[in-house]
Formats: structure tokens, sequence, C-alpha cells
């Protein structure tokens, strides 16, 4: 496939409502529009990465940085046949997974364009409709977090996930469990706020019969995580400690978990994504698509990978207008039925740009040119 050029555009877009975890609040979601030109198609990738290095340790910022010191003059260096061919000729570089998950994104959705099919069909995927679910931040108040849980189980959202932290878990939770029953899919996500001196007030939580709990403890273990997960009645699902496949393996080995959240961006793009899905589905591992409160494009991502086989659990892609007043997509990503986002059938991420909502929120633009044409 050969480069003609990449554009890297910068826009930063106001969410809806505030999005709040045990590490932070957002009002504001700034990102990495990548446009990869190849001939008369162009494949769109996203950077995922938060403003701040609080979720892990990238931040829109060293994404720039990578790119353009890194990754963009390694992907232009030689031409790429395969999108798989793609970590592997930035495996030389550590980490900075979700920078190379943004140009790998965007290499896929041009292979699958150049080959006139869904990005979905070229990963693989089995799926024409996905189960979805939302993720809800810590709320100021019980009342508002009520009232968004009962929103979003009348919108038919298949998963209710709530971040937790000490001194703002079994309260909620317990409150959720009295006002909307055990029959509703709830899980709780941590974000790595407890330590294993917790575990009392952890095992508490079983009673509530979670689908799970995501990422209790520290944001680079598995070893603890085995140590509470054997204690614990509560599926363990990981979500920062997961890079790759490799630590999958090792998580699973060890026990640190029942359920593995893939997120794209964290583990550096769409082939380690697929890797790990393949080894947790030989392990009988269920997996699904976490969120990282993505523009269209990185939404149009997770669709696809979710139509793998083992995503058996609803992921934490939810519709545009969950975070969007206006998403950077066309045709925006909606319900189709209730709790269910249909896969679109079009070449690549099978989504156009609303140019218009990209250049109003806009703040630069880089175009890298391939001089080695
Ligand atoms: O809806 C989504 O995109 C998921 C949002 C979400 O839960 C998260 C986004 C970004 C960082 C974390 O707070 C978190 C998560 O840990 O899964
Ligand atoms: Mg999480």
């Amino acid at each position: 496939m050969q480069i003609d050029k990449i554009e890297v555009q910068h826009v930063k877009m106001p969410l809806v409502s505030p999005f709040e975890t045990s590490f932070g609040k957002l009002l504001e979601k700034d990102f990495l529009i990548i446009k990869i030109y190849s001939g008369e198609h162009i494949g769109y990738g996203e950077s995922v990465a938060l403003p701040d290095p609080t979720y892990n340790e990238e931040t829109t910022g060293t994404v720039i940085y990578m790119l353009n010191e890194f990754l963009i003059p390694l992907l232009l260096k030689e031409e790429i046949n395969h999108p798989d061919e793609v970590s592997k000729r930035f495996a030389p570089i550590r980490r900075n997974n979700m920078a190379k998950a943004a140009l790998e994104g965007a290499i896929w959705d041009l292979y699958s364009k150049k080959l006139g099919i869904s990005l979905s069909k070229a990963l693989g995927g089995v799926q024409t409709s996905i189960d979805v679910g939302v993720s809800i931040g810590i709320e100021p108040t019980t009342e508002m977090l009520l009232s968004k849980v009962d929103r979003f189980l009348s919108e038919g959202y298949k998963k209710i996930k709530v971040k937790i932290k000490p001194g703002y878990d079994l309260e909620p939770l317990t409150k959720i469990r009295q006002t909307f029953g055990y029959e509703i899919p709830l899980m709780a996500d941590a974000n790595s706020a407890y330590t294993l001196a917790d575990i009392e007030r952890i095992k508490e939580l079983d009673p509530l019969k979670l689908m799970m709990i995501e990422q209790p403890l520290a944001y680079d273990d598995i070893i603890d995580h085995s140590i509470l997960q054997s204690e614990l009645a509560t599926p363990i699902c990981l979500d920062e400690s997961i890079h790759s496949v490799e630590d999958a393996r090792k998580a699973i080995e060890l026990g640190s978990c029942k359920i593995i959240n893939i997120k794209i961006g964290r583990v550096g793009g769409l082939t380690e994504s697929k890797k790990i899905h393949d080894l947790c589905e030989k392990h009988g591992i269920p997996v699904w698509c976490g969120g990282m409160l993505e523009g269209g494009i990185g939404r149009a991502h997770n669709i696809a990978i979710t139509t793998l086989p083992a995503f058996t659990i609803a992921g934490d892609t939810s519709a545009s207008n969950r975070y969007w007043k206006k998403d950077i997509i066309c045709p925006e990503v909606t319900l189709s039925t209730p709790g269910k986002i249909d896969v679109p059938s079009g070449a690549g991420i099978g989504f156009d740009l609303n140019e218009e909502v990209i250049n109003q929120h806009m703040i630069s633009k880089k175009v890298y040119p391939n001089l080695s044409i």
C-alpha cells in the first residue's frame, strides 16, 4: 500500500456532561484524527489517549511527539503490504501503545477500503450487530447516579458500568440493586483505587452479584489481583494491567482475572487486540471492548473489533450522543434496537467524516508528505 501523505488533526471537543473516575474529572476530550492517503482511498485512525497521564502514561501530547519523531518516519520508511506488519515495524519502540494504535488503525481502515470490505470482515468478525453497554462516572449525588442508570436502562444498554472508589462503592451499588433489582447487568470499575489491604471491603461487594469488578488493584499489577481473585466470588476483569497478548497469557496463567477488557489503544492496535481475543477464546476467557470516550473514528474501530466471536460481553461502546453533542462521523453511532449497534457493511470503518464538526473543533493540523516517493 503506497502512502501518499499522512495528516494529523488535533481536535478538542466538550463532553455533554463531565466524566469523573477515581483518578480525576474530564470535561472535554482532546484527541487526534489520523488520515492516511493512498491513491483514491483515505484510512482513518484516532488517538484515544487522555489529556493527562492518569489512566496510563500517555497523553495527547506524548502521542503527537511519538508520531512526529518516531512512528510516522518508521511507517513511511518502507511499504506496508498488510496491517499486521505495522506492529512488527513498531516493535523496537517501547510502549507508547496509543500512539502506535492510532496509526495502525488508519492502516487497517485503508487496507479494508482497498479490498472493498468492511473493517469487521477484514478482522475476521462474525457479528452483524453488537451488544453495547454504558460507563457511568462518579456522580455528585446518588439521585443523579440512579437517574442516569434509569435513563441508560430504558435505552436498553446491556451492561451498566459504574465507577467506584473507596468511600463510593458499597453504598451506591447497593442503592442501584435496591432500586433496579438483581437482574440488571451491573458491574463496577475501580481504576486501581484499592490495594490488598482493602480485601475485606472489596469482598463486601460479593453479595451484590456484580458481573465483574474491573481493575480493583494497581494499574501495573497481576500478582495481587491473583490473590484477590482467589478470595473473591465476583469475577475480576483486567483493564489497565493488560498491554499485550503476553500480559494476557501471564494474567490467565496466574488466575489474576476471569474476564479481560480489550482496549485497542491500550494494547497497541487491532492486530494485538485480535491476538488477545484469540488467546482468551482458547482459554474460555470472555472479553469485551473497553472505551476511552472515543470520537466517532475510535468508536467505529471498537465496533469492528467487537464483532469477533469471543466478545461475548457488551462493551463500553455506547452511542455517539452518550458523549458528544455532534460526533465527527456521519451517520453518528446510534442504537439500532435497544442496547444494540448495527455493524456498518460499507468498506473500511463504514462511516464518513463530518469535516464541518472536525473543523469547528480543530486546534492544529500537521501534514506529512511521503518524501520517499
Ligand atoms: O464509555 C467509555 O468510553 C468508557 C469510559 C471509561 O470507563 C473509561 C475511559 C477512560 C479511562 C477510564 O476512566 C475508563 C476505564 O477505565 O474503562
Ligand atoms: Mg476501566
